[in-house]
């Protein structure tokens, strides 16, 4: 019938070219008149100047002022006004260079960078990476709202287009960072359509970290162990998780693991936590062999030392069913951290097969059981792919030092984890110890550096400290 439509019609998108159409509908266009354009331009030089103030609100002010005081007095009166708060500021910086640099400083430096990097370049930056988006024949762009500067970065709060998602600029990350020439580019979400680019403005993470002071009082919760990108204290969490450390050989694996041995030396002392290691290289954790209440260095050793570790644990959440749902180290329930080196010989290179089952039994049982009773895995790794360790999952926190490839990155961090600039495969391998980690409650990753502990630092560390369950062995040895 002639007005029902037909099947073939509805199934033509409205975009496809229709060749026999024989009338095109599309919009005119009109020249614009040059008086037009000049006024928009000037509408928009209007809007500029009358923002200023609120931009710049001290600049402004000042010169406002000046600009008074010379209308009323003349202009020697401003000279020495002015003479007056360049000797003010000079004595400001020389007696208070932390307050100066905070106040006047770093807040010349956002108004400089606002201007030099990110307003002049926004534009063509935005629109090569993709980030630019176009309604109705309109380009649409994301706006600063504002650039403020730390020590270390610059941060640039960005109004996004309606529509878009934060997702989008995490995306792009890298052609930030090399678009406004920074090192890296870390996005911040703060609510609805208002996120903030972290730029770095060199690298804080270059020069090696010394091993860092013995702290006091142990928090198990947040070990010191480096040093964020920020310039703030890299602290992880060992009770009530375990972790696995990721890297190619060489990426500072073992400057992970000795520091957070170090930072638990008090209480290795006083008995509230125990270090049981396995050390397959023999040239890792050998060195500092007495700070460690059991030590295996062979497979079959390494296999009966994890299943000792799932026995204890057995037995500990057999005592505690019932009566307490968490573990608080004591000397008599201390905290166990099981320090596995290359824990991959264990679960996949060992020539036994047996050892490899076992292995990964006893480590299975140990990373889904024992963090609430007391037991952490802290392991190492060079390759973390499935068929060389198929247990990663079960390790909560991980950390990526330098990875191979870049499809490691979202194996070991989680996915979206280099879509979010957790660039690992990219570390300079002049960099050993420098890593990417996810840090709790947030999904962004942070670059971090582990502090170096040196064969010195471990002697040192033998020679002040020994691991009480080490003095009870060697009691109980003297008494046989
Ligand atoms: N945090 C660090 N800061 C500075 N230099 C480091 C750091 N960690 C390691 N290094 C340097 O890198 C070298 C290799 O480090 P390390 O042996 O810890 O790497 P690894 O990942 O454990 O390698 P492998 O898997 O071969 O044992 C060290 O000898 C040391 O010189």
């Amino acid at each position: 019938m002639w007005w029902s439509p037909r099947p073939a019609a509805q199934q033509v998108s409205v975009t496809t070219p229709v060749p026999a159409q024989a009338f095109r509908f599309a919009a005119p266009v009109l020249p614009t008149p040059v008086a037009l354009i000049v006024a928009r331009w000037l509408a928009r030089a209007l809007v500029l100047v009358v923002g200023l103030p609120f931009r710049f609100p001290i600049a402004c002010a000042l010169l406002a002022a000046s600009l008074a005081v010379w209308h009323l007095f003349g202009w020697v009166v401003v000279a020495v006004a002015w003479s007056l708060v360049d000797v003010g500021l000079l004595v400001w910086w020389r007696r208070w260079p932390s307050s100066f640099r905070r106040w006047v400083g770093l807040r010349m430096l956002a108004a400089w960078r606002w201007w030099w990097v990110y307003a002049r370049q926004w534009q063509p930056v935005l629109v090569v990476a993709g980030l630019a988006e176009t309604y109705q024949e309109r380009q649409y762009l994301p706006r600063i709202r504002r650039v403020t500067c730390s020590e270390w970065a610059d941060r640039v709060r960005v109004r996004l287009v309606a529509g878009t998602t934060p997702a989008d600029f995490e995306n792009r990350v890298v052609e930030l960072a090399h678009g406004f020439g920074a090192p890296s580019c870390r996005v911040v979400v703060l609510g609805p359509r208002d996120i903030v680019c972290e730029f770095p403005r060199w690298d804080t993470l270059a020069t090696p970290i010394d091993a860092l002071d013995v702290p006091e009082a142990v928090d198990l919760g947040a070990l010191p162990v480096g040093l964020q990108e920020d310039g703030t204290p890299w602290r992880l969490r060992l009770h009530g998780t375990h972790v696995l450390v990721v890297g190619v050989t060489g990426s500072g694996k073992g400057s992970v693991l000795w520091s957070a041995i170090r930072a638990m030396l008090p209480a290795l002392e006083d008995g509230t936590v125990q270090v049981w290691a396995v050390d397959p290289k023999r040239m890792e954790l050998s060195y500092g062999r007495s700070l460690f209440a059991r030590y295996a260095d062979t497979g079959e050793a390494a296999v009966a030392l994890l299943e000792d570790a799932v026995a204890e644990m057995q037995n500990r959440a057999e005592r505690y069913a019932g009566h307490r749902r968490s573990h608080t180290p004591t000397t008599e329930d201390p905290f166990v951290v099981m320090v596995l080196d290359e824990v991959a010989f264990l679960t996949a290179y060992h020539p036994d097969r047996d050892v490899r089952r076992r292995a990964e039994n006893a480590i299975a049982t140990l990373t889904s059981q024992g963090r609430s009773v007391g037991f952490c895995v802290l392991a190492a790794l060079q390759d973390p792919r499935k068929e060389v360790m198929n247990l990663r999952n079960l390790f909560p926190d991980k950390i990526a030092l330098r990875l191979d490839e870049a499809a490691q990155v979202d194996m070991v961090l989680g996915e979206g984890a280099r879509d979010r600039g957790a660039n690992a495969h990219l570390i300079d391998p002049a960099l050993p110890g420098v890593a990417f980690v996810r840090l709790e409650g947030s999904p962004m990753p942070v670059r971090v550096r582990a502090a170096y502990v040196s064969d010195a630092d471990i002697d040192a560390m033998t020679a002040d400290h020994t691991s009480a369950a080490t003095v009870e062995l060697h009691v109980v040895g003297e008494a046989a």
